[in-house]
């Protein structure tokens, strides 16, 4: 018979799946003497590799059944109880282990986005999101972003139109940087109560922040405002960035009902999250990470401090960035006018890779935006990679 097209047979839904950016930039970046700020990848000699070969080792030897056999759906036990200690007025059945935070967010596309449903993201906002939520075919409602977060009259004109939740990402935004001030956070804590619209707050880089003082979670604020009790916010964070992405665990907190039907849409996703990779956070975490997190910011706030001066260097003018508290991105504006995709073509064959910005643009908009990640490039690297970078960038502007 005539060859099959597949494309005729895959679900309606199946259009709206398209590939990760990230990741296939991540191939393309592979080649021999390629630099690549794309991916935001932890520093790998970071890894407590040493301590994990002993603790599952351990693991293996002493409690083997419950590492190698199925478990439970809401996670390790007492991975679960240390979670809901890290945070205000939780308690552990609050809590989901989840393979990596971003099955947290296909999940939560799963449980509330109807097709045609709105739902509220920030511009530019985390393209993984919008790839976990794509194939549950929302209609994204954009809020406008200046250095301090959510611009409130352009949030309560969304929220008014009743999106499904709000997707924020308050603490080193992916991929502006953008740390969300306190007043802000409050701002949108009372608005979303207010519109009785549910917040996701996305809080990977939450550990990450070099200098300066940790702000309140939007799911503290909005227990505080509501004087305890089941709140409004969905709270995600990730082992990924502090221990290792590898391991692929990560974690939702919040109110039961939310939580409880999480379970039951992970239940038809994949069962459970990896009972030895669970078990070996446990051991790597419960005598506090404190050791790991002072290294790892160390290392990010030097790397950051020398992207920065090499970009003063070398980049040309009409060019600019933010200078991000925390995280792992520099958030970089090329003149109106200008395509960052053929900047990153030009800048291939210099060697040196970053993530063009269209993509965290639901709207379609930041053709001249583009995402650099300081974390996974030595200072030797990081200097030689933004020469290259700007030299790409003298040849891109010349023709604009
Ligand atoms: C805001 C935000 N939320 C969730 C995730 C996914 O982290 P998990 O490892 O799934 O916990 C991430 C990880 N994003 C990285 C990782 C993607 C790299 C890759 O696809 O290999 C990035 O933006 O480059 C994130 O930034």
């Amino acid at each position: 018979g005539s060859p099959i097209s597949w494309d005729s047979r895959f679900a309606r839904r199946a259009t709206r799946i398209t590939s990760s950016t990230i990741r296939e930039l991540l191939k393309m970046a592979q080649q021999p003497g390629m630099i690549t700020f794309s991916g935001g990848l932890p520093a790998p000699e970071l890894f407590p590799a040493e301590a994990m070969a002993e603790a599952s080792a351990r693991i293996l030897r002493e409690k083997a059944n419950q590492a190698l056999q199925y478990s439970t759906t809401e996670g390790y036990p007492a991975l679960r109880e240390w979670v809901a200690a890290q945070l205000p007025n939780t308690q552990p059945d609050q809590v989901l282990l989840v393979s990596g935070s971003q099955q947290g967010l296909d999940l939560l596309g799963k449980i509330f986005i109807d097709a045609g449903s709105a739902v509220a993201v920030e511009s530019p906002t985390y393209m993984g999101a919008l790839s976990a939520f794509n194939p549950y075919e929302p209609e994204y409602l954009t809020v406008a972003m200046d250095e301090e977060g959510m611009v409130p009259e352009a949030l309560e004109a969304v929220l008014k139109q009743g999106p499904r939740f709000v997707y924020a990402l308050p603490t080193f935004q992916n991929p502006s940087g953008r740390l969300m001030s306190l007043e802000r956070r409050q701002k949108l804590v009372e608005l979303a109560g207010e519109y009785g619209v549910p917040i996701v707050e996305d809080d990977a880089y939450a550990e990450l922040y070099y200098g300066g003082q940790k702000l309140p979670t939007l799911y503290s604020l909005d227990q505080q405002m509501r004087g305890g009790g089941e709140g409004n916010v969905v709270y995600l964070s990730t082992f990924s960035k502090t221990l290792a992405p590898g391991l692929r665990v990560a974690y939702a907190v919040g109110p039961r009902p939310v939580i409880h039907k999480l379970v039951q849409a992970k239940q038809g996703a994949d069962l459970h999250t990896g009972s030895l990779n669970q078990m070996l956070v446990y051991e790597m975490v419960k005598y506090g990470l404190q050791e790991q997190l002072s290294k790892i910011r160390e290392t990010y706030a030097a790397r950051r401090d020398v992207m920065l001066e090499a970009m003063t260097q070398h980049l040309p003018k009409g060019v600019s960035w933010n200078q991000p508290k925390g995280g792992m991105f520099i958030w970089m504006q090329l003149p109106q006018g200008a395509d960052a995709v053929s900047l990153f073509k030009k800048a291939l064959e210099q060697k040196v890779a970053f993530v063009p910005g269209q993509p965290f643009h639901a709207d379609g908009s930041g053709q001249n935006t583009l995402r650099l990640s300081f974390s996974n490039a030595d200072p030797e690297l990081i200097r030689e990679g933004i020469r290259r970078l700007g030299r790409a960038a003298e040849e891109e502007l010349e023709l604009v």
